[in-house]
């Protein structure tokens, strides 16, 4: 609940390359808080009627950008429970600079977990072609715009969703979020 007279500001957001696992650990943590989840990838498919990587095909990237920042910026003016973002939502000038008043959680995932947890599928658009080298290549232009919003950070290698979920609970403690 959101207390009278505050606006809704979400518990805490999280960023992060695809396959740190920002939607998977978003619902453990909503679950366990008794709060909402939000995901500015699903209100973006739910919105347009069709998958990110149709609107990548149909409209491209740029097109997707857009609708990612409003998606984001609706979400953090609108949502009070759990929030995760897609993997390049931070590399918006606009949205990082929203996210400077909020709770932020990087989840960091290294080249071989990402890899294992993203798998072959066709649904992430940007890794077509070898998936190996555009996930590093994700990496290493990415990890220091994670790193630059985050007010948090959490690795995630080795470590099990409901792990991932406890060492952010962790974190959090004390946190007025
Ligand atoms: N800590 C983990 N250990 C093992 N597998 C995981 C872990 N976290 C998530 N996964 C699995 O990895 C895959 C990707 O997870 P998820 O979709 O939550 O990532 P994401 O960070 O939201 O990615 P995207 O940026 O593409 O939305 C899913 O199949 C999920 O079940
Ligand atoms: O890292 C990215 O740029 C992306 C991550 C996904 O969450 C989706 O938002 C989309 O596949 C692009
Ligand atoms: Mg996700």
């Amino acid at each position: 609940m959101t207390p009278a007279g505050h606006e809704p500001r979400p518990r805490v957001v999280l960023v992060g390359p695809m396959g740190a696992g920002k939607t998977t650990v978003a619902a453990l943590l909503a679950q366990r808080w008794g709060a909402t989840v939000r995901d500015t990838d699903s209100d973006i498919v739910t919105a347009q009627g069709r998958e990110i990587s149709d609107i990548f095909v149909d409209d491209g990237e740029a097109a997707f950008r857009a609708l990612e920042r409003e998606a984001v910026a609706r979400a953090l003016a609108e949502h009070d429970g759990v929030l995760s973002l897609g993997g390049g939502a931070v590399l918006d000038a606009g949205t990082r600079e929203l996210l400077a008043e909020h709770t932020v959680v990087f989840l960091q995932v290294g080249l071989g977990d990402a890899v294992k947890r993203v798998g072959l599928g066709t649904s992430r658009p940007l890794l077509m072609g070898n998936v190996r080298a555009r996930v590093k290549a994700l990496l290493d232009e990415r990890t220091p715009v994670y790193a630059s919003v985050a007010t948090h950070t959490v690795d995630t290698d080795g470590r099990t969703p409901d792990e991932v979920a406890d060492a952010i609970e962790a974190l959090l403690q004390g946190v007025d979020a």
